[in-house]
């Protein structure tokens, strides 16, 4: 019987793709984890070269910190002189933090790519292997799945490590049934240990300890939220100001001394950036809050409002979007605590070019 109350098993399928290939076997990891009961969501990099545009259009991008969220991660890149392409690797080495404090250890992971020839898409995998290794993360090979229905008129991608496809060997339009049917088995693999491993609670590690009790930096913690320093006022105000239980917070997307992502919304930045403009902001208030709590933000009792102020040419319509990355941030840091009244409005211009600017009140102990 199935115990309705269990949390859904949710395996990241994370992939990189310049013609499609490794989109199409990603699709097909997808399925086989969905046949297996648990949620697949399909992530992408972003393209490092703007010239080379990602061939997945509206596959959102997966941002570094949610890693750890995730029961299981199946990789997948198109093989770039028989390794991962650059844009993984630029990824991949964004997770220092997660390795430091062992969040994706004993994570399952499995690997897919597509190939042209095939030349080195064996090497290709076994060296993006390293990478999960050094993570601790815990690897699914694929062995001889789809052995069975193996169509061998036609060269195929098939390998033990994990399904490639061969994109330019003539003979069937690519990835080919067999491929795909690889990369099914594949993901079904994948799902049936995140299952078995996500009903044994993990343990992170971390290299300064947390206290079990503290359980707002353990979620933090797991999902990488990392706070920046507290930014200094620009004028004569205050950080933050607090009245009766009631602190007042407001901030722009000031990230290491400059504004990240500055500009109107669609018309000098993408969405995507003012999405992590919007992040960022949020960060910047939950450490103002820090520090009107002492450093213990276990004293929040609720997020009361947020408003944000989007700065956005006339008839843009999305600012509730936008807004979503400082609400599930509040979230993800306070649970319950953290849901909040909301308020978002366009603006013709923002301090210092910022492309938003986020009000916050939080009551506290
Ligand atoms: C810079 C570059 C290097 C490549 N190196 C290889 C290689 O080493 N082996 C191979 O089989 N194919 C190689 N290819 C071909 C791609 O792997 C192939 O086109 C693949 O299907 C692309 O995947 P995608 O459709 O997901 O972008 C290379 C392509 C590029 C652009």
């Amino acid at each position: 019987r199935p115990d309705l109350h269990k949390k859904p098993t949710r395996i990241l399928v994370l992939f990189h793709t310049t013609s499609g290939g490794t989109w199409k076997l990603a699709q097909a990891i997808a399925a086989g984890i969905t046949q297996q009961g648990a949620t697949a969501v399909l992530k992408q990099v972003p393209a490092i070269d703007k010239n080379i545009a990602n061939a997945a259009p509206g596959v959102p991008y997966a941002d570094v910190a949610e890693l750890p969220q995730y029961d299981g991660i199946a990789f997948g890149s198109a093989v770039h002189f028989g390794n991962m392409t650059a844009a993984m690797r630029l990824f991949l080495d964004g997770t220092v933090d997660h390795w430091t404090h062992h969040r994706l250890e004993g994570v399952p992971a499995t690997v897919f790519m597509s190939a042209g020839s095939g030349a080195g898409r064996e090497a290709a995998i076994l060296s993006f292997w390293n990478t999960l290794a050094v993570h601790g993360m815990v690897i699914v090979p694929t062995g001889i799945m789809g052995a069975a229905t193996l169509q061998k008129n036609i060269a195929q991608g098939n390998t033990v490590f994990g399904a490639t496809s061969l994109a330019s060997m003539p003979g069937s339009a690519r990835p080919s049934a067999s491929e795909l049917e690889q990369a099914t088995l594949q993901g079904a693999a994948l799902a049936r240990v995140a299952i078995a491993l996500a009903a044994v609670p993990r343990t992170v590690q971390t290299s300064t300890p947390v206290a079990t009790t503290d359980s707002i930096a353990i979620r933090m913690n797991r999902a990488g939220i990392v706070l920046p320093p507290v930014p200094a006022p620009a004028g004569n105000y205050k950080p933050f100001t607090r009245a009766g239980n009631l602190v007042y917070i407001n901030q722009v997307a000031l990230k290491e001394g400059s504004i990240l992502h500055p500009g109107i919304v669609e018309k000098e930045i993408s969405v995507a950036d003012a999405t992590a403009a919007t992040r960022q902001t949020m960060l910047n208030v939950l450490a103002v809050l820090q520090a009107a709590c002492d450093g213990d933000l276990s004293r929040v009792k609720q997020c009361v409002q947020l408003t944000g102020f989007f700065n956005t040419a006339p008839g843009f319509k999305d600012h509730a979007k936008l807004m979503n990355a400082a609400s599930d941030l509040t979230v993800a840091v306070f649970g319950d605590k953290g849901k909040h009244a909301r308020a978002t409005v366009g603006a013709a211009s923002l301090p210092v070019n910022s492309s938003v600017e986020i009000q916050a009140v939080f009551e506290i102990e």
